[in-house]
């Protein structure tokens, strides 16, 4: 059984042949070439054209329960592009996402009222993850100790800093003891104390069988937290596996980068792609799917 077969067994969520392109309007000249846009570009104001823009080329991953797993790259590269599919916010342009459960993200903010105060919050939080009024009371004393806010919880939420509200939003989010568990930048703001706190919770999400990805641009968070790492970049699938070896090949690219080292970068992501053991996504019989 090779590296990748490992990841397979339990999986939380397939993301089986998933590509996201998106149509936007530009003012540069003729920016994709594609003559089955003229018709649209017509309707345009004069001097805009559509650009396509690959967010995500065709990918396929299966995330196993029991795996936090990174996912790096530099800006642009899809990350947020892949948690708004997986999370089932956008819907991709080909391919699809299965899931065992609704995956939750730490965007639960959008249910939040920042002129009430962190306590009301929780139990908006809560609610609008499906926790019932009495499952919110029952938790409601982790939720507050997990977020360290201590008094603040008593102050309206547009009050608090940015590292104060991503820790409320975080241990809401965690509450419910996620199944699927989403975090695209959000721990990056915390300080070193909640920092101890955020992992010591992943680890009991982990142990609970829980799938997390967690977007990063801090390596440090990435190795402390992950078991697993997936690198984009452009849109490109480049590397699947232990945080390390990702981590490594990742690091050499942008280092690569930065002396100005073209040719050295794109050997390391053509090696990146070549040592990267894909998973196809089979479907045995109309509507079941099985992984090789
Ligand atoms: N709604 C959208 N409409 C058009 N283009 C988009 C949209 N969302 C993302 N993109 C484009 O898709 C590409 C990938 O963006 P995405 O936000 O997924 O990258 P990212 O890896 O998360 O970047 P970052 O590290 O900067 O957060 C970028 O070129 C971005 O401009």
């Amino acid at each position: 059984m090779d590296a990748t077969n490992q990841f397979v067994s339990d999986p939380a969520v397939v993301i089986d042949n998933v590509s996201m392109t998106y149509k936007v309007a530009t003012n540069e000249s003729n920016p994709s070439g594609d003559p089955a846009w003229s018709k649209l570009i017509k309707r345009l104001t004069p001097g805009q054209r559509m650009a396509t823009v690959h967010a995500l080329k065709p990918m396929s991953m299966v995330a196993s329960h029991g795996e936090t797993i990174g996912v790096i790259g530099r800006n642009g590269s899809g990350k947020s592009t892949l948690m708004r599919l997986i999370g089932g916010n956008e819907r991709p342009t080909t391919g699809s996402v299965l899931a065992t459960n609704t995956p939750v993200a730490l965007g639960v903010s959008a249910a939040l009222m920042p002129d009430l105060p962190g306590e009301e919050n929780i139990h908006l939080g809560c609610l609008a993850m499906g926790l019932t009024p009495t499952q919110v009371v029952a938790k409601y004393d982790q939720i507050v100790e997990l977020s360290g806010l201590g008094s603040a919880i008593h102050l309206p939420m547009k009050s608090y800093s940015s590292g104060m509200s991503s820790r409320l939003r975080f241990a809401i989010a965690t509450a419910i003891d996620p199944e699927i568990l989403i975090l695209d930048e959000a721990l990056n703001t915390g300080d070193a104390e909640f920092s101890q706190r955020t992992k010591a919770r992943m680890t009991e999400l982990r142990k609970q069988a829980g799938c997390v990805f967690l977007v990063s641009h801090a390596m440090e968070s990435i190795r402390d937290l992950c078991n697993r790492v997936i690198w984009l970049d452009k849109g490109d699938f480049l590397h699947d596996g232990e945080p390390e070896a990702v981590i490594k090949l990742y690091e050499r690219f942008i280092e690569q980068l930065r002396r100005g080292d073209l040719a050295g970068a794109d050997k390391t992501k053509r090696a990146a792609r070549r040592e990267m053991q894909a998973v196809e996504i089979q479907e045995s019989e109309r509507g079941r799917r099985s992984i090789r």
